[in-house]
């Protein structure tokens, strides 16, 4: 059975290993070892070299790795025609579909697509694109993913002028009172984490301080979530 996700109104800081920087070779025991180390949810990094200048993941890796772990699969749609990938996305097995709101023009269809695939719905949201792009479909979503790098790539370094987006995001969300994720991804380690934190995340992407650390895969999850902890406090 699927993990359910964790409440969102928790104040609990949550982690979503990105598998863009997993060792592909060994990517079902990479998995397994964040499961192990209490992640939250796995972040699959979907581009077309259209949307982003890069190419990775297809259904067929949601599929693979549907069976592989318990942990809800989100994925992150960074391409030019996001509906026409989501029933492949959907029947391979993911929980989430992230659209960017940069790319779908009648984004209040799709996220109904979404709903109606039986999926959780959420919408990304470049660092140059302000808020109020999505404020009129944020009562409908699940998730919202705030880009803290400019999507395409992993190890780029976190864009702190992305904070004051995180903190409106925050207290829009509040202000709605409904169980939204407020999600960042890029450029998270320990030393952003405090700050996104702070401005109001909740849910944490994290591939290069989690697959790449030197430590291993829990000691970077520990890492990520102490110094969420300092945060918080
Ligand atoms: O969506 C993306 C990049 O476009 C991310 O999910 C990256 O995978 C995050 O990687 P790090 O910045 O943590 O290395």
């Amino acid at each position: 059975m699927i993990q359910p996700y964790a409440d969102p109104t928790a104040a609990t800081i949550r982690i979503a290993p990105s598998i863009l920087s997993a060792d592909a070779a060994r990517l079902g025991e990479q998995v397994a070892e964040a499961e192990r180390a209490g992640a939250d949810r796995i972040h699959v990094d979907v581009m077309d070299g259209h949307f982003v200048p890069n190419l990775t993941f297809g259904p067929g890796i949601v599929k693979w790795l549907r069976p592989v772990t318990r942990l809800p699969l989100e994925v992150h749609l960074m391409v030019e025609r996001p509906d026409d990938v989501l029933d492949a996305f959907s029947e391979a097995g993911a929980d989430t579909l992230i659209v960017h709101v940069e790319r779908s023009i009648h984004l209040n269809r799709t996220v109904q697509r979404i709903k109606g695939l039986g999926k959780r719905a959420g919408v990304a949201i470049n660092p140059a694109t302000p808020a109020v792009m999505i404020e009129e479909i944020l009562p409908d979503l699940d998730l919202v993913l705030a880009m803290t790098v400019n999507p395409g790539f992993g190890g780029q370094s976190f864009l702190r002028g992305t904070l004051p987006k995180i903190r409106k995001l925050r207290s829009m969300i509040d202000a709605i009172g409904s169980p939204i994720d407020l999600e960042v991804d890029g450029g998270i380690d320990p030393e952003t984490t405090p700050e996104v934190v702070a401005a109001g995340a909740r849910v944490l992407v994290a591939g290069t301080s989690i697959y790449g650390s030197r430590e291993g895969v829990a000691a970077a999850i520990r890492s990520l979530e102490q110094a969420a902890a300092v945060a918080s406090r």
